[in-house]
């Protein structure tokens, strides 16, 4: 049987996963520290974060951010967080990002936003990577959410073969019914797989596809994750 939510009920669920977001990405400004360098993530929970961590700027807090995207950039700069570039740096003191899809193993999917190859770029390069979460994108096995793979433009038709003959369904990723494009000027594979058993070994499959960029798989990179839990958080550390 299935059951059909009423328009309030529905408002709710999306207040509370709001909500969850909101927290998360909040409590994630206690771990950035007085000279820090930063890894700035993108996406809706990341929000949070930036108009908090802004605050803390604003009250004399001492930092220099390095953004995944260019809207996180933006966002950042309205708030006056000092920007840099990898130009300017030589470490990232830590990372902090979103995710769509969070295992046991802290292993995860992301990408939803299209920013993932800055965002590995940025995650690899930190001495720590947080991610902050709400609830509902903590799961058993990664493969709930599907899986986004940028490409170059040229020839994405047959790396999308290729990635096909994995065991996926793909399709190029659309935006206002035109093809959606990467800050890197590059296109996004969205990845359906029924179930992913070994998500490590997918990544490499995919990755030694010529044309293939990145995958959203980030595979025993997070050290932390923050999960919003209505108006708190659970800390999830890596075992
Ligand atoms: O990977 C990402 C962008 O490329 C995002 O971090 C991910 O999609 C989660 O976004 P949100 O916090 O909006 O749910």
């Amino acid at each position: 049987m299935k059951f059909r939510c009423t328009v309030k009920e529905r408002s709710l669920i999306l207040n509370n996963n709001e909500q969850e977001k909101r927290s998360a990405g909040e409590k994630a400004v206690d771990f950035i520290k007085d000279g820090m360098t930063v890894g700035l993530g993108t996406g809706s929970t990341v929000y949070w974060l930036i108009q908090k961590l802004g605050k803390r700027v604003s009250e004399g807090l001492k930092v220099k951010c390095i953004p995944t995207s260019i809207h996180t950039e933006r966002l950042a700069m309205n708030l006056e967080i000092p920007i840099v570039t990898f130009n300017e740096i030589d470490k990232i003191d830590i990372a902090i990002d979103g995710a769509d899809e969070v295992d046991k193993d802290l292993n995860v999917i992301k990408g939803g936003g299209g920013a993932l190859v800055r965002e590995k770029i940025i995650a690899e390069f930190a001495d720590q990577f947080i991610v902050i979460v709400d609830q509902k994108k903590l799961s058993e096995q990664l493969g709930k959410h599907f899986l986004p793979v940028e490409v170059t433009p040229f020839g994405w038709q047959a790396t999308a073969k290729y990635i096909a003959n994995l065991g996926c369904q793909v399709k190029l990723r659309e935006e206002d019914e035109k093809i959606f494009v990467s800050d890197n000027d590059n296109y996004i594979l969205d990845c359906y797989f029924e179930k992913i058993e070994d998500a490590a070994k997918l990544n490499e499959k995919i990755k030694m596809i010529t044309g293939v960029v990145d995958t959203g798989l980030f595979i025993d990179m997070v050290d932390l994750c923050i999960v919003g839990k209505g108006s708190d958080t659970e800390i999830i550390k890596k075992q």
